[in-house]
C-alpha cells in the first residue's frame, strides 16, 4: 500500500483515479469544506413531525441540563403530548407553503447559496459551502460525509448564532465532532469563533435599523433588542452568552450614535418554570407602553435568519402584548437573513478563519 504520509502535498491534492486493490479509495484530497450550521427546524407541522423535532431538541442536555432521570418522564409524558399541537398550530401560521418547509429553512438555504457565490469569488473552487442542521435535517452527519466525497480534506464548522451559548453553538460543535468520530481517515477540523463583536455584523445590524427607521413617517421612541433567551442559572455556571449579547447592544448603540436609553436590551422565548435572563421581551414592552413609549421598534440580533420565534413570538405575541398595554405603533425588523451586508460579514468572518489553510485567489 503506498505511504501517502510520505507523499509530496502536490501529489496529494490530485484525484487518485487509479488505485490497487487494497489501496485507498479515489479520493480528491485538497479542498476545504465550509459548514454553516444552524438550530434545525420540524419537516412538517403536524403532530409526529413536531414530536420529533421537539424530543430530539429538549432531550438534548446543552439545551435542558435537569438529571435524565427526572427531565424524561416530564418530557415524554406531559410536554410531548401537549407542546407538539400549541408549536405545530405556531409553525402552520408561518409556514412556507410554497416551498414546504419553515422559514428557517428556506433561509438558511439562500444564505447558504449566496455563501457559495461569495466563497467562489474569493477562492474559486477549493472551496465548498453547504449547511446542516444540529436537530433534524440536513443532518450534521450527512454533511461532513458529503463534503469528504467532494475532497475536503479540512472542515471550517461555522455555528450560524453571532452569540455563543451552549444551548446553541456548543451543542452544534459536540455534533459535529461527534459526527467524526467513526470516519477512518478524520478531516482535520476547526470551528469559527463567536462573530457578536465583530464589525461587519454590527455594521449590517446597524444598516438594517437605519433602512426601517428611513421608512417609518415618525421615530420610534425606542428600539428594543430582543435577544433569545437562556436560564439565568446557565450565567451564573459561566456561560457567556448573556455578555456577548449586552456588547452586541452596546456595539450596535455606539455605531447607530444613539444616546443612552434609545436602546433597551430584552430576553425572550422563555422556557419552563425557571428564572431566565431579565429583563423579558413580552413584559418590557408592555411597560414601555404603559410607561408612554407608544411607538417601538423591536430587532433580534441573536437569530441569524427570521424563525418561529421572531416571525411567530415576536410579531404575533409579544407585539400583541404591547397593544393590549396601550402602544399604538409596533415595527419588527427582520433578521440579517440573506442581505448582501449579512452575507458580506459572513464571508469575512468565513475568510479570517480560513487563514493558513487557504489563501484568497488575486
Ligand atoms: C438564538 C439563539 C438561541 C438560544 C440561546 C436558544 C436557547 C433555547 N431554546 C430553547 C427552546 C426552544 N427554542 C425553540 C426554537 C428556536 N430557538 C432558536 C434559537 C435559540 N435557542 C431558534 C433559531 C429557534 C427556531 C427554530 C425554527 O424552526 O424556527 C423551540 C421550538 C419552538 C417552540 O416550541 O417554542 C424551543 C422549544 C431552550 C430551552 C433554550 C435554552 C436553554
Ligand atoms: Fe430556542
Ligand atoms: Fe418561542
Amino acid at each position: 500500500m503506498a505511504d501517502r504520509g510520505t507523499e509530496p502535498m502536490n501529489m496529494m491534492s490530485k484525484t487518485t483515479s487509479s488505485h490497487l486493490p487494497g489501496d485507498h479509495p479515489p479520493v480528491n484530497f485538497g479542498k476545504v469544506g465550509v459548514l454553516l450550521a444552524n438550530l434545525g427546524t420540524p419537516d412538517n407541522y403536524d403532530y409526529w413531525s413536531m414530536r420529533r423535532y421537539l424530543n430530539e431538541f429538549l432531550s438534548d442536555k446543552r439545551v435542558i441540563d435537569y438529571s435524565p432521570w427526572i427531565w424524561q418522564p416530564l418530557l415524554q409524558l406531559v410536554i410531548l403530548t401537549k407542546r407538539p399541537f400549541s408549536s405545530g398550530a405556531a409553525y402552520k401560521s408561518i409556514w412556507n407553503e410554497e416551498a414546504g418547509e419553515s422559514p428557517l429553512m428556506t433561509i438558511t438555504k439562500d444564505q447558504t447559496a449566496k455563501m457559495k457565490a461569495a466563497m467562489q469569488a474569493r477562492f474559486g473552487d477549493d472551496v465548498v459551502v453547504d449547511f446542516c442542521m444540529r436537530y433534524g435535517n440536513p443532518s450534521t452527519k450527512s454533511k461532513v460525509e458529503e463534503l469528504q466525497k467532494q475532497g475536503c480534506q479540512k472542515i471550517l464548522f461555522f455555528p450560524l448564532y453571532p452569540q455563543y451559548a451552549g444551548a446553541t453553538s456548543a451543542t452544534a460543535c459536540d455534533q459535529f465532532f461527534r459526527s467524526l468520530e467513526h470516519i477512518k481517515w478524520q478531516p482535520i477540523v476547526r470551528t469559527v469563533e463567536p462573530y457578536f463583536e465583530h464589525p461587519m455584523y454590527i455594521e449590517a445590524l446597524a444598516q438594517s435599523v437605519e433602512r426601517a427607521y428611513a421608512d417609518m413617517e415618525t421615530r420610534p421612541d425606542v428600539l428594543v433588542a430582543s435577544y433569545h433567551g437562556v436560564p439565568k442559572r446557565y450565567l451564573m455556571e459561566g456561560d457567556p452568552y448573556h455578555c456577548q449579547c449586552q456588547k452586541t447592544s452596546r456595539l450596535l448603540k455606539e455605531r447607530l450614535g444613539w444616546p443612552e436609553g434609545e436602546i433597551v436590551t430584552t430576553f425572550q422565548s422563555r422556557f419552563g418554570p425557571e428564572e431566565w435572563l431579565k429583563p423579558y421581551t413580552v413584559e418590557e414592552v408592555a411597560r414601555l407602553a404603559e410607561t408612554g413609549k407608544k411607538k417601538i421598534a423591536v430587532i433580534a440580533p441573536a437569530f441569524s435568519a427570521d424563525c418561529i420565534e421572531t416571525l411567530e413570538e415576536i410579531n404575533e405575541e409579544i407585539k400583541e402584548s404591547f397593544e393590549e398595554a396601550g402602544g399604538e405603533e409596533f415595527t419588527y425588523i427582520p433578521c440579517l437573513n440573506d442581505d448582501d451586508a449579512h452575507i458580506a460579514a459572513l464571508a469575512k468572518v468565513v475568510e479570517e478563519n480560513l487563514a493558513g489553510w487557504i489563501a484568497p485567489k488575486g
